[in-house]
């Protein structure tokens, strides 16, 4: 798991202080300045910084209403915000941590105080982004899940709608699996579904281009930007990637190695179609190639989808 190195954001209207702060907190990670909450804003949306450190009396807006804005954005929500202000009364720092500030420090600071506080959040940060990594990942394989896989699939199809671009999902299954795990027992299954999800991942060149476990022994591809003919050209690499991976079978009547077979469909999605169509599309398609022989591909062009009833 990457370990990136945290972005601190400090806002302070006054530069001695934004001075004195960046001074102070310039080894724990990257330092981004704003002296208002306009830029603050800007910043944090653009930036996406672990931690905020914010003065609450700011002249165009003050660092409540900051923070409320920040809570208003799934982009910026869930970003980390501790206080530090002159402001110092019993009800201020209720309003601040009630509206969901992590931490609240008066000015004057003790440096070795803020120093330890700033070392505590950002350390939970990371905690909770290894957390939310690992929610994502399948436990098996370590590529990522059908959770993460319906996340994507919203945003692409989206993506599409707005770009007219072209969208292929394919549905991977391995052929003959439970002979496989009936011959060479659920131990050597589960190391093939490890194999076999390494050598998809490595024939995905495009970043956006992702595999993803979607249950058992079936695998889901989603290639943005991806007409028909290279899709077909990926998915039959990925046929005989697979393939190349030369484990016995005995079982299987297709191939004396394991093989995969895959059903795709391109789709050109518009406002209000549905995915889900999309992907039971798909598994006809998968359904068809392990109809007419197994171990290849079979891919469907939707002239529409029908909408979501
Ligand atoms: N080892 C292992 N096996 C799994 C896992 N998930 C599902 N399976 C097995 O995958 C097998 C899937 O079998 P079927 O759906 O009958 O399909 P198949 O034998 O692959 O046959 P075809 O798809 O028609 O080629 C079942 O025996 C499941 O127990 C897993 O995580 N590890």
């Amino acid at each position: 798991m990457q370990v990136e190195t945290p972005t601190i954001l400090i806002v302070d209207d006054e530069k001695s202080s934004r001075k004195i702060l960046n001074d102070l907190l310039k080894e724990k990670g990257k330092i981004v300045l704003a002296k208002n909450g306009t830029q603050a804003l800007e910043l944090a949306a653009a930036q996406r910084p672990t931690l905020i450190l914010m003065d609450i009396l700011m002249p165009d807006m003050n660092g409540f209403q900051v923070l409320e804005k920040l809570k208003q954005s799934d982009d910026t929500k869930h970003i980390a915000v501790m206080f530090i202000t002159a402001l110092g009364s019993h009800n201020d720092e209720t309003k601040g941590l009630r509206l969901g500030a992590c931490d609240y420090v008066h000015k004057p600071f003790h440096a070795e105080i803020v120093q330890a506080r700033v070392g505590t959040h950002l350390e939970l940060a990371k905690q909770r982004r290894m957390l939310e990594e690992l929610a994502n990942l399948d436990a098996l394989t370590s590529i990522p899940n059908r959770r993460q896989l319906e996340k994507k699939l919203d945003i692409e199809w989206a993506n599409s709608v707005r770009t007219g671009e072209p969208l292929a999902i394919a549905m991977v299954d391995v052929d003959f699996f439970k002979l496989y795990n009936d011959e060479y027992g659920h131990a050597s299954g589960d190391n093939v579904l490890r194999r076999i999800a390494n050598i998809l991942e490595a024939q995905l060149k495009r970043p956006r281009d992702l595999v993803y476990r979607y249950g058992g022994e079936e695998f889901c591809i989603i290639l943005p930007d991806t007409e028909s003919t290279g899709a077909q050209h990926i998915l039959e690499t990925c046929c005989k990637s697979v393939e190349s991976l030369n484990i016995e079978h005995r079982e299987s009547t297709v191939s004396p190695v394991v093989t995969i077979s895959i059903g795709a469909c391109i789709c050109a999605p518009k406002a209000g179609e549905s995915v889900e169509k999309a992907l039971q599309q798909a598994d006809q398609q998968l359904y068809q190639s392990k109809r007419q022989g197994r171990n290849q591909v079979h891919i469907k062009t939707l002239p529409e989808i029908e909408s979501v009833s």
